[in-house]
C-alpha cells in the first residue's frame, strides 16, 4: 500500500517536475519557455483527430500489393507501418521530420549556441523528432538540464550488476542487460501493472463490503482515472526521457569496465554528448564534436529497420519503453545491422595485417584483391549495401566531410576513401547486390579510431545510445496515437503453393 501511494504521488508530482528543473537551470527565463511536455501535449489531440479522420475517410484505400517474393524476402518495401519521426528515400536518404542531414546541421542548435557553427546537439534532435519543431537554444538547454537531472533515476543495482559481468561478454549484450535491469524504474509499468493488481485484487475479494472499502481506499492513491489508454503516452514519456538520461552511464560503465578501470566521471556542465565523452574518459573538444555528429545521425532511419521496428513491435504489446528498447538493442547487435560498424574495422584490420605480412601496400589494387577474396568466400563486405538505399548513404557523406575537415591525412581515413573508390565497381561486377554503395557503418569506425577510440567491439553501443532516440520518440507517438498490437499475417508454404496453383494470373 505504501509503495502504491508513493508511486501514485510521484506520478502526480512529476507534472511540476519539468518546470522546477527549468527554473533551476535558468531562473530568469523559466516563465517564457514552452517546455517539451507542453509542446507535446498541445500536439496530441490534433494529431489524434487527423489520424482518426484519415482512417475514417480513406481507411479502405489500397496503397500496395504484396508478392510472394516479398513475403519470403524479408518484407522489402511492404508498406505496413506508421512512422512519424523520419522518412527514408532510396535515392536521397534520410529526412528527420522533413529535414535532410545538411539541413539539420544548418538549423539545429549547437554547443556554441549558433546554428551552423558545429554539429547539432543530440538534445536538438530529440526535440525535433518528438515535436517536429526546431527548438531554440534555450529550449535545448532546458532539455539538457532535465536529462542530467533525470540521470539520477538509474536504479542502484544496475552499476553493481554491470560490474559483475565478465569482461569478455560482448558490450552489446552488457548494454541490453543493463537497460533491462533498469526497468525496475519504469513509471509506465507501474501505472499499468499496479492498476492490473488493483483490478485483480477487487476481482478476488469475495465480500462486497471489502470490495467497496478496498476500491475506495486504493482509488485515493492511484491516478484519478487509473491509467486509461488515452494517458499511456504520459507515462511512456516519463520512461522515454529517463531512458535517454540513464543510457550514457550504463554505456560508459561498460566501456570503463571492459577496457579501463571501471571509473566513470561526469561533467554535467556540458551537453549530453560532451558529458558522455567525459564519462567514457575523453577530454578532447574535437572528439566531443564527433560524438555530437555520431549521436545525431544514427538516431532514426524510418520504421522498417530492425532495431526501430523491434522497439515498435515490442512496445505494441504495451511492454514499457525500457523493455521495448532493450529488444531493439538486441536487433541492433546483429552483424547485418548495427554490428556492421565493428565488422568494418575488423575487415580493414584484416586487410592491413594480410598485406603488411606480404610486404605490400594497401591501395586500390590490394583492396580489390581482398574484396574478391571476401566475396568468393561467400561473405558480405561490411558497410556496403542497404535494404532501402540505392545511393551513397548521406550519413556516410557527412562523416566523410567531417573526416576531410578534421583528419584529411589520417591513414585509416585514406584507406576508407580508397575503398569507396573501388568497392561500388567490385560489387556491381559481382552482380548480386541491389545497392553497391556504402552505408553509415562503413565510415563511423575510422573517425572514432582517429581520436584513439580503437575498441571496435564497443562501437555498436554508441549506435545503440543514439538509436534509442529514434525508436523511443516514435514509441511516444505510438502510445499517443493509440496504435494497436502489431500482428501481421503469416502463411505456410503449402498455403502459398495452393494460392499460386489456384490463381495463375495473380
Ligand atoms: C545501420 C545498418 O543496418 S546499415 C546495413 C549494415 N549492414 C552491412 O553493412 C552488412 C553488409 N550488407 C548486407 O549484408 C546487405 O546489403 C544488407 C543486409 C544491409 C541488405 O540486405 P538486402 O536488402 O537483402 O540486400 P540485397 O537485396 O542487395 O541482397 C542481394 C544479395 O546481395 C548480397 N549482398 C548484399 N550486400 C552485400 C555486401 N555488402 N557484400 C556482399 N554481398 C552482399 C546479399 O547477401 C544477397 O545475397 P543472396 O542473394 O546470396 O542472399
Ligand atoms: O534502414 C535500415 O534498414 C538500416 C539502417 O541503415 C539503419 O537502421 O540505420
Amino acid at each position: 500500500m505504501n509503495s502504491l501511494a508513493h508511486a501514485a504521488r510521484s506520478l502526480v508530482l512529476r507534472g511540476g517536475y519539468v518546470r522546477s528543473v527549468i527554473a533551476a537551470a535558468n531562473p530568469s527565463s523559466s516563465r517564457s519557455i514552452t517546455t517539451l511536455q507542453e509542446t507535446l501535449e498541445s500536439q496530441v489531440a490534433p494529431k489524434q483527430a487527423s489520424l482518426a479522420k484519415l482512417k475514417k475517410e480513406h481507411g479502405s484505400k489500397v496503397i500496395g500489393k504484396v508478392t510472394i517474393d516479398q513475403l519470403i524476402g524479408g518484407a522489402r518495401s511492404v508498406k505496413c507501418m506508421l512512422w512519424e519521426t523520419s522518412n527514408l528515400d532510396p535515392e536521397e536518404g534520410i529526412r528527420f521530420r522533413g529535414l535532410t542531414i545538411p539541413e539539420c546541421q544548418q538549423v539545429l542548435p549547437t554547443y556554441s549556441g549558433k546554428a551552423g557553427d558545429g554539429e547539432p546537439l543530440l538534445e536538438s534532435i530529440i526535440w525535433l523528432l518528438l515535436t517536429s519543431e526546431v527548438p531554440t537554444k534555450e529550449q535545448v538547454d532546458t532539455l539538457t538540464a532535465e536529462l542530467h537531472k533525470r540521470s539520477s533515476i538509474l536504479p542502484a543495482h544496475v552499476v553493481p550488476l554491470l560490474n559483475s559481468l565478465p569482461k569478455d561478454m560482448h558490450p552489446m549484450t552488457q548494454f541490453s542487460i543493463g537497460l533491462n535491469a533498469a526497468q525496475t524504474a519504469s513509471v509506465f509499468a507501474k501505472a499499468y501493472g499496479e492498476l492490473e493488481y488493483f483490478h485483480f485484487l477487487l476481482r478476488h475479494l469475495k465480500s462486497m463490503c471489502l470490495k467497496f472499502i478496498a476500491s475506495n481506499t486504493l482509488r485515493r492513491y492511484l491516478p484519478a482515472d487509473g491509467a486509461p489508454k488515452n494517458e499511456y503516452h504520459k507515462y511512456a514519456l516519463e520512461d522515454i526521457l529517463n531512458v535517454f538520461a540513464i543510457l550514457p552511464e550504463i554505456a560508459a560503465t561498460i566501456y570503463r569496465n571492459v577496457y579501463f578501470d571501471g571509473v566513470v566521471k561526469k561533467d554535467q556542465s556540458l551537453d549530453y554528448s560532451g558529458n558522455f565523452c567525459r564519462m567514457l574518459g575523453y577530454e578532447n573538444p574535437g572528439f566531443d564534436e564527433l560524438m555530437r555528429l555520431y549521436l545525431c545521425i544514427h538516431t532514426d532511419h524510418e520504421g522498417g529497420n530492425a532495431s526501430a521496428h523491434t522497439t515498435h513491435l515490442v512496445g505494441s504489446t504495451l511492454s514499457d519503453p525500457y523493455l521495448s528498447y532493450a529488444a531493439g538493442l538486441n536487433a541492433l547487435a546483429g552483424p547485418l545491422h548495427g554490428l556492421a560498424n565493428q565488422e568494418v574495422l575488423k575487415w580493414i584490420q584484416a586487410l592491413q595485417t594480410k598485406f603488411a605480412k606480404e610486404g605490400k601496400e594497401v591501395n586500390a589494387e590490394t583492396i580489390t584483391e581482398f574484396a574478391w577474396e571476401t566475396l568468393n568466400a561467400k561473405k558480405v563486405i561490411p558497410g556496403y549495401g542497404h535494404a532501402v538505399l540505392r545511393k551513397t548513404d548521406p550519413r556516410y557523406t557527412c562523416q566523410r566531410e567531417f573526416g576531410l575537415k578534421h583528419m584529411p591525412n589520417d591513414e585509416l581515413f585514406k584507406i576508407v576513401d580508397t575503398i569507396y573508390q573501388v568497392m561500388p565497381g567490385i560489387l556491381t561486377e559481382h552482380g548480386k547486390v541491389a545497392n553497391p554503395y556504402p552505408n553509415v557503418d562503413s565510415h563511423s569506425g575510422v573517425l572514432l579510431w582517429h581520436y584513439g577510440f580503437t575498441q571496435y567491439q564497443y562501437y555498436t553501443v554508441l549506435f545503440g545510445l543514439s538509436r534509442a532516440v529514434g525508436g523511443l520518440c516514435q514509441l511516444y507517438w505510438d502510445r499517443a496515437l493509440g496504435l494497436p498490437l502489431e500482428r501481421p499475417k503469416s502463411h505456410t508454404p503449402e498455403w502459398l503453393e495452393n494460392f499460386a496453383k489456384n490463381n495463375p494470373d495473380a
